[in-house]
């Protein structure tokens, strides 16, 4: 059986992690992993990781290393059959070293995007809370404005998607971010994209897995998901 292909994605709040990562999925087939969905599906399922993390969460904070990489890693671990990309995680040094421990990664995107663009795109991101479908008013609108296109419910504005929280947010990214991007360096494995659109950064990364993912790995990667 081929090897599995494992990608993380890195970048600030509002770099278009998810939205890359969507488009790694569908043009790739790689499995769309996103540390927030583990976090608010293990809340759901009242989990022990679960209900620990919920009590940061209630107060606006990260989890902690320990209980994020309880939550996650035999998440990966179980991955036995299915290549992935990785959104949000690891986000410290503690957590990219644990993931190491579990697992060798073939490619890191790094998203480098200008303060501006983000602060200008977080102001429009809306969110569909239930399914967390993320919108943006300019760059991807719900077809009805205000409500989300599978469930018709309302859309909701972020408390943290505002410009002050997001300097706040930024400059923890920043700080706790780079030694994981010099890390990830060190083992040659760091791709970083700078521009202030992801139509423009796209054509690159997706350039950069077609010659990192062997064509026969894409093949069977492909056919088991359609
Ligand atoms: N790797 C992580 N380390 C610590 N906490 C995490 C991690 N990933 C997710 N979380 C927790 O889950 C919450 C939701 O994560 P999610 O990635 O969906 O949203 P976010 O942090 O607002 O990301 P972004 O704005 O970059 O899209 C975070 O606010 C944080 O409390
Ligand atoms: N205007 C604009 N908005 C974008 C672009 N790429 C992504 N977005 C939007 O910007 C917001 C942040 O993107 P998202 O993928 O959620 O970023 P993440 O926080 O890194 O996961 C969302 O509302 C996206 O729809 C872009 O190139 N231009």
């Amino acid at each position: 059986m081929s090897r599995l292909f494992r990608a993380v994605i890195m970048g600030p709040p509002g770099s278009g992690k998810g939205t890359i990562s969507e488009r790694i999925a569908r043009g790739f087939g790689l499995q769309h992993l996103s540390s927030g969905d583990f976090v608010r599906e293990n809340i759901a399922a009242s989990t022990e990781a679960g209900n620990l993390a919920k009590t940061y969460i209630e107060k606006g904070l990260l989890v902690p290393d320990h209980v994020m990489t309880r939550l996650l890693l035999p998440r990966l671990e179980a991955m036995t059959r299915h290549s992935w990309i990785l959104d949000g995680f690891p986000r410290t040094l503690a957590q990219a070293e644990a993931l190491n421990s579990t697992c060798e990664l073939d490619v890191v995107i790094s998203l480098n995007i200008p303060l501006e663009t983000l602060k200008e795109r977080l102001s429009h991101r809306w969110i569909h809370p239930a399914s967390r479908r993320v919108y943006n008013m300019c760059f991807n609108p719900p077809r009805v404005q205000g409500v989300d296109d599978i469930t018709g419910e309302p859309l909701i504005q972020q408390e943290d998607d505002k410009p002050e929280a997001l300097v706040a947010r930024l400059r923890h990214y920043k700080d706790v971010a780079k030694p994981v991007i010099d890390l990830y360096k060190a083992k040659g494995i760091l791709h970083t994209f700078s521009d202030t659109d992801t139509d423009h950064i796209w054509p690159y990364i997706s350039s950069l897995l077609s010659a990192k993912i062997p064509a026969d790995r894409l093949d069977a990667q492909r056919a088991s998901t359609h």
